[in-house]
């Protein structure tokens, strides 16, 4: 559940337009003026409720604060007011989840794993499935290769592999639907509907109306931080369709 929840930003030492590097130091050495904090207030008092065994598409336009939301609810940002409740550890699961771009596909399916909580035994029997799914290995070996050489869709179906293999509480997803071909989306949409029927629930960002429309039985449409619906996603696509959003 999600009460009133506001998250601002902080951007220490933004430069107001009439800092030089002379004014700087003189400001570190002289400690003449003030350090400038910039704030951006990204989510602006959103509340809902989500429920087990929902799937939940986050739509708005670039900037409205979707992916800020997102870290809120897995606990990665603090609240500056308001409050995030969850049974469950959540998961995200986004395009930029850290894996390491120097190691290989494979070593990162095995620390992925493991940093999920999977033993080395439940890594080691998962990892053919996940190299499977992501589709990677399909034109040559590229889980044997440094993940700096994948493009970005392949990146991102890999890190979607390796999250999807464990059963999540709650999982959320950033985009990352989008960036796979047809057949890989096919897939994930499957996956989604498994891990909602073992009751847990699932959040999906997306620019992406197809996917939304695919996977979520909920929207909630975020617009400069403020939730302005929450509703069926048929609903609640068409009216930010209607609106101009793609
Ligand atoms: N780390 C950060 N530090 C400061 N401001 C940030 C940071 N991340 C995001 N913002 C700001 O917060 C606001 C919301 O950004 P957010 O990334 O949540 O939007 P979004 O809806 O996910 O956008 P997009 O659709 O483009 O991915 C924007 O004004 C953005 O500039």
């Amino acid at each position: 559940m999600v009460d009133d929840l506001h998250i601002v930003y902080r951007i220490y030492g933004a430069g107001t337009g009439r800092g030089n590097a002379t004014a700087a130091l003189a400001r570190l050495l002289l400690r003449k003026g003030s350090p400038n904090v910039h704030t951006v207030h990204a989510v602006r008092g959103v509340t809902f409720t989500a429920y087990r065994g929902e799937a939940i598409g986050i739509i708005g336009s670039n900037g409205s604060g979707k992916s800020t939301l997102l870290k809120a609810i897995a606990g990665l940002l603090p609240a500056d007011r308001g409050k995030v409740y969850t049974e469950g550890q959540p998961s995200l699961l986004g395009v930029n989840a850290a894996l390491m771009n120097d190691l290989t596909g494979a070593t990162n399916v095995l620390l992925g794993g493991l940093a999920m909580g999977m033993s080395q035994q439940e890594v080691r029997e998962r990892y053919q499935g996940i190299v499977d799914f992501s589709g990677i290995n399909e034109h040559g070996d590229f889980v044997s290769l440094p993940m700096r050489t994948y493009s970005s869709g392949m990146a991102a179906r890999l890190r979607f592999s390796i999250a999807a293999a464990k059963n999540h509480d709650v999982l959320m997803i950033d985009e990352a639907l989008a960036t796979g071909d047809r057949a890989f989306q096919k897939r994930s949409e499957e996956r989604i509907r498994e891990l909602r029927r073992e009751a847990g629930t699932v959040f999906l960002v997306s620019h992406n109306n197809t996917s939304i429309r695919d996977t979520c039985d909920r929207v909630l449409w975020i617009e400069q931080g403020e939730l302005l619906m929450d509703g069926p996603t048929e609903e609640v696509v068409r009216a930010y369709e209607d609106a101009g959003g793609k």
